[in-house]
């Protein structure tokens, strides 16, 4: 039996404050086994059926790398020209990824057509799948960011070009690619709030009674 404390409690109230979305990372590498830690955390987490369907793909071949830096440049030039006037200009100042900095690189994928978990509670959400990943990378990125190691999440590509860089089975859909190492600055507010792009709100916002 474990109990956890206050102290722990206000430490782990503390975690979720100081985690962070990182895109600026120091140039040191990461200590040796630290994404293998960080995977095998992740893999503690829930899942539906407990199907484990999440499979990461450390990606560490200069080639590769290089193609999935390629496609973010398109996409977020794709992106950008959906904006105009001062949202446009605002949203060229943002640096949304660490790739060409970042000395980790996780690609993320559940797997749809595993049959661990014999399908239990897929039948009318198969979703549930890739919500299964998503709470795994959420374990990790709270796991690093306890270990004083920054994850960036990014989205801004294209699934298809990333499956190709990877060369990946089919059946496995993308979830994420992560940049991991170590931040250059720690901070408690979003940089998308410190860019003034967006701003936190409270959950009363985001909260019915009925
Ligand atoms: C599914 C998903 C996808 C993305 C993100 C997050 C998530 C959950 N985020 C990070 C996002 O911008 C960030 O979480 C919020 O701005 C809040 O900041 P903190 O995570 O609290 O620092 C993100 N950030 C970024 O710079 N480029 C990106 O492509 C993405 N994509």
């Amino acid at each position: 039996m474990v109990e956890f404390d206050d102290t722990f409690r206000q430490h782990l109230r503390e975690l979720f404050v100081w985690r962070r979305d990182v895109r600026r990372f120091r140039s040191d590498p990461l200590p040796e086994g630290a994404i293998t830690r960080l995977i095998e955390t992740a893999c503690l987490s829930p899942s539906v059926g407990l199907s484990q369907p999440w499979r990461f793909v450390t990606v560490d071949d200069a080639a590769r790398r290089r193609a999935v830096i390629d496609d973010f440049r398109t996409c977020n030039a794709d992106a950008l020209n959906c904006y105009s006037g001062e949202r446009a200009a605002r949203y060229a100042t943002l640096k949304l990824s660490g790739l060409e900095q970042a000395p980790g690189h996780l690609a993320v994928f559940a797997d749809k057509a595993s049959d661990i978990g014999h399908g239990l509670g897929r039948a009318t959400m198969p979703e549930t799948t890739e919500y299964s990943v998503v709470a795994a990378i959420t374990a990790m990125w709270f796991a690093a960011r306890a270990e004083g190691i920054g994850i960036g999440w990014v989205s801004i590509l294209t699934p298809a070009r990333i499956h190709a860089a990877l060369d990946v089975p089919e059946t496995w859909k993308f979830i994420a690619y992560l940049c991991i190492g170590y931040p250059e600055i720690e901070c408690d507010q979003p940089e998308l709030e410190q860019a003034k792009w967006e701003h936190r709100r409270s959950a009363d916002e985001f909260t019915l009674r009925r």
